[in-house]
């Protein structure tokens, strides 16, 4: 290994109460809303397929021209209590929010920016507003922060002189504040989740992403810091020039899963997904009909796919400019809440199960119990299940109790029936097990 002086400060898990939480919470969901929820996608006449959030680079709009929208925020629509009885009705235990989209508009009255909810005719602490909601919904909230800011005259995309060298320093004092006053105004937040941290210009100053994440731990004890802050001393990111997770958790998978049979490296080291519902939109898009936008069900899986790989899931909300949820995304919320409801024991505080993973669906597993997620019956209407070594499957029953049929058919191969009643959809089998059942058995392999 090479020395670094801003690699990772720690291997292996965070096993302290606070990210214990975190990783029990299993599932959250994302709010980006700033400015582009007003042009939803449109600028000019013209509406870009792109990611709405992005529209002021799609549109190449100068900066002090898109920050004129400001004049325009006034969600009237907007009810923090609302938003935070649809996340509780949805099953998440924790939200996400932009505190500062790339942007530059804050939503909270930033005293070090004047491009922030203070200066538009809302005038109110959004994100005040919004913390203490969640908050008194039991509903854990994590901050969103884009260190790329498109409205800071500072903002350096590399370092390719003195004078950029001076700019930048000066646009990290004015992060450094900026989070500072984060920390101060809402000492409940859990987490903060950097982006826009890709530029040569961060990964020439990884000292500073390593006094970040120290900084804000200093000041809330606990605080969980995502991996795509970090870059090391050489600008690795993520993971350090020695391959050391950086933060608390990685923070890679955005809009894409690890594979359950070639990735199962990630059940090392915590993790977090997060994912749109279209195919790329976060900030409010006003024609979602220009990409494939997932069903309920899409969504659920890709939620079960990952906390059966130990991860996180995200899913994504873009609120209108009204401050009201479109309808696709109002459903969304009471489908995934419906199912959670009945099944959520499967998702919170469960993990990887360490058992083969089977084309009928997924196993998660909490302490002794493990659960079969299914979501493909098969047509045989046995659900095939190879267990590990040693561990032999004495039970297995639908979270009413009415027991399954389990059926050994080989050496650890078991076929446990689909219930007789089909239960129209996804549904979870708990599994009682033994491990560690030593003993011969009956089977013989072939000679070959
Ligand atoms: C250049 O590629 C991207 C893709 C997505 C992002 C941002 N990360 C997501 C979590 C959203 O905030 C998206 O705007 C930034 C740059």
């Amino acid at each position: 290994e090479i020395s670094l002086k801003y690699g990772a400060d720690r291997l292996g898990k965070r096993t302290d109460d606070a990210m214990r939480k975190f990783r029990d919470n299993r599932l959250g969901a994302f709010i980006h809303w700033g400015l582009y929820a007003i042009p939803g996608g449109e600028w000019n006449g013209k509406v870009y397929n792109g990611a709405a959030e992005w529209l002021k680079s799609w549109a190449k709009v100068p900066a002090d021209e898109w920050l004129k929208l400001m004049d325009q925020w006034n969600p009237e629509k907007f009810n923090a209590k609302a938003w935070a009885k649809m996340a509780k009705k949805m099953g998440v235990k924790y939200v996400k929010i932009t505190t500062k989209h790339h942007e530059g508009f804050c939503l909270w009255p930033s005293k070090y920016s004047k491009y922030t909810v203070a200066q538009t005719p809302y005038k109110k602490d959004i994100l005040g507003e919004l913390v203490k909601a969640y908050n008194d919904e039991g509903i854990d909230v994590h901050f969103y922060f884009s260190v790329m800011d498109w409205s800071h005259p500072d903002y350096r995309y590399d370092i390719k002189s003195e004078e950029d060298a001076v700019a930048f320093n000066r646009f990290l004092e004015f992060t450094d504040n900026q989070l500072k006053e984060l920390a101060t105004r809402y000492p409940t937040v859990k987490d903060f989740w950097f982006d826009g941290t890709w530029d040569a210009s961060i990964k020439k100053n990884g000292w500073w992403t390593a006094h970040v994440e120290q900084m804000l731990k200093d000041m809330l004890p606990g605080v969980t810091i995502n991996s795509r802050l970090r870059a090391d001393d050489y600008g690795k990111r993520h993971f350090d020039s020695n391959g050391h997770l950086m933060g608390d958790y990685e923070s890679g998978y955005e809009r894409r899963l690890p594979d359950p049979v070639k990735d199962l490296k990630v059940t090392r080291w915590d993790w977090e997904a997060c994912m749109t519902v279209p195919e790329n939109q976060w900030g409010y898009h006003k024609d979602w009909s220009l990409s494939y936008v997932k069903t309920p069900l899409e969504v659920l899986e890709r939620i079960v796919h990952a906390v059966a790989m130990g991860g996180n899931m995200v899913v994504n909300f873009g609120p209108q400019a009204d401050g009201d949820f479109r309808p696709e995304e109002k459903e969304l919320a009471d489908a995934i809440g419906k199912w959670m409801q009945k099944y959520g024991e499967c998702i919170y505080g469960c993990d990887y199960a360490g058992w083969d993973k089977q084309s009928w669906g997924y196993y998660t597993r909490k302490g002794k119990d493990v659960y079969m997620v299914v979501f493909n019956p098969p047509y045989s209407k046995h659900l095939v299940i190879k267990t590990p070594k040693g561990t032999k499957v004495v039970k297995a029953a639908l979270l009413d109790g009415k027991e399954v049929a389990v059926k050994e058919t080989a050496r650890n191969e078991y076929n446990v029936d689909m219930p007789a009643k089909d239960p129209e959809g996804p549904f979870v089998i708990k599994l009682q097990i033994e491990e560690n059942a030593g003993g011969a058995d009956k089977y013989r392999d072939a000679l070959t």
